[in-house]
């Protein structure tokens, strides 16, 4: 039935909304649904209504848990996520979720609901297609502006300081977290007598003898312009799909912890943007938010040049993209041997003054300035304590906003 629907949904996404769209119950919310806005590994993510007020839109991203407990417990993992970072500026909240269970030919199945906040305006990756196919690029600065809203954002996570919501809320292996005013089912409740962490039970006991058992930071782990909505009013990122957030550091204390991390990355962070470090987990290393840092430099990239520089790379050269990665293997568009050099702007600290007539406007079209290449450069460093953390990276992409110029309207 359930797996109908989304076909139905599917099939019907292009159409306005239709007398007969179906509808749904989220605690003791009515809403409609009006059509499928996406969907991902496990699933489905629509766009609804409510159907007491009409003009309240919400995105509902329904996540199927095929596997039984394991696969609720990876969704929950996420509502959790969502409520953790319930207050923290430029990234996703969660209005509500509920768990539903299906009965049918003598099995059961359950289905996570998140009801999240609607972004208009799409993500990034919507705005780099919209570039691809006009032939058009960002405008410096205000990707910067964009870049440095999504480097803030991140911050919520890297360095956590808590939140009113989300305080008393994770408590690792044991006790009850109070509600927040969410309307919960029986199963919820279940799930809240046992007790939920970001964490599996290997890696809370490698964590707590890392950090002797102090709270720590989380790392996103799927940063990528997908996961980068536009605030309506299209000036603000918010960073969203939490399926995927870890807390931080990670000790990777045996080989068995080893498989697991590299595992859930492989499901869990999508593979140009994805760390070296995560490719091949080793055991005695550490696993940090430094793996976001790699992704916010492909990221930038791919706003830059239309994709992650490793895809770039891997189809220039005809390579595996693991093997690009692994090996740092990447370069600009007009960077290495054969390519067509064009004058950069800015060289050194900044961009240079102005330079007149029409020829050197069009040589510099599409020229990425310096300051931001380096940006780029310093994030994808393959030895993660090389790479900038977040806060230095914040101070980086400031600096590199003082010297753009202003952006010609
Ligand atoms: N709040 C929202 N507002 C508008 N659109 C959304 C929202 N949330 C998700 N979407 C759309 O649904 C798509 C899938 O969402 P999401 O990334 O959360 O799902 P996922 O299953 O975790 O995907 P992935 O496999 O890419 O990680 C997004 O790329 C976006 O287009």
């Amino acid at each position: 039935m359930s797996q109908l629907l989304d076909l139905l949904t599917s099939l019907t996404s292009c159409l306005p909304c239709l007398p007969s769209s179906p509808t749904l119950k989220i605690n003791s919310r009515s809403l409609k649904i009006l059509r499928l806005l996406g969907e991902g590994g496990f699933s489905y993510v629509y766009l609804v209504q409510s159907l007491s007020s009409p003009h309240e839109l919400y995105a509902l991203k329904k996540i199927r848990c095929p596997f039984g407990a394991e696969s609720v417990s990876l969704a929950m993992k996420e509502v959790e996520a969502y409520k953790i970072f319930g207050s923290t500026p430029g990234i996703i909240h969660s209005v509500d979720y509920s768990i539903a269970t299906e009965r049918g030919g003598g099995e059961e199945s359950k289905t996570v609901y998140v009801l999240l906040p609607y972004y208009k305006r799409g993500n990034l990756q919507d705005m780099i297609n919209a570039n691809l196919v006009n032939h058009s690029r960002f405008p410096e600065k205000k990707l910067m502006g964009l870049f440095l809203g999504v480097c803030r954002a991140l911050r919520g996570m890297h360095v956590y300081e808590g939140s009113t919501e989300g305080e008393g809320m994770v408590v690792p292996g044991q006790g009850k977290r109070s509600g927040n005013g969410v309307n919960r089912g029986a199963d919820q409740d279940d799930e809240q007598e046992q007790g939920r962490s970001l964490l599996t039970e290997d890696e809370r006991v490698a964590q707590a003898r890392a950090t002797g058992g102090k709270r720590r930071s989380y790392a996103h782990r799927d940063i990528k312009p997908g996961n980068i909505m536009i605030s309506d009013s299209g000036s603000d990122p918010i960073l969203m799909d939490l399926g995927s957030v870890a807390e931080s550091p990670l000790p990777i204390t045996s080989r068995s912890l080893a498989i697991a991390t590299q595992d859930t990355a492989a499901e869990h962070s999508t593979m140009p943007y994805r760390a070296p470090e995560l490719f091949d987990v080793k055991t005695g290393t550490v696993i940090d938010t430094k793996v976001d840092i790699w992704s916010m430099g492909c990221t930038l990239y791919a706003c830059l040049v239309g994709k992650s520089p490793f895809e770039m790379r891997s189809d220039e050269t005809g390579g595996s993209l693991s093997i690009c990665v692994l090996s740092g293997d990447w370069r600009f568009p007009d960077e290495g041997p054969g390519a067509k050099k064009k004058k950069n702007k800015g060289k050194g600290t900044g961009p240079g003054p102005a330079e007149g007539g029409a020829a050197q406007a069009e040589e510099e079209e599409g020229v990425i300035s310096e300051p931001i290449r380096e940006v780029v450069r310093r994030c994808l460093r393959v030895e993660p304590s090389e790479r900038p953390d977040i806060d230095e990276l914040i101070e980086m992409v400031e600096q590199v906003l003082e010297v753009l110029p202003e952006d010609e309207v």
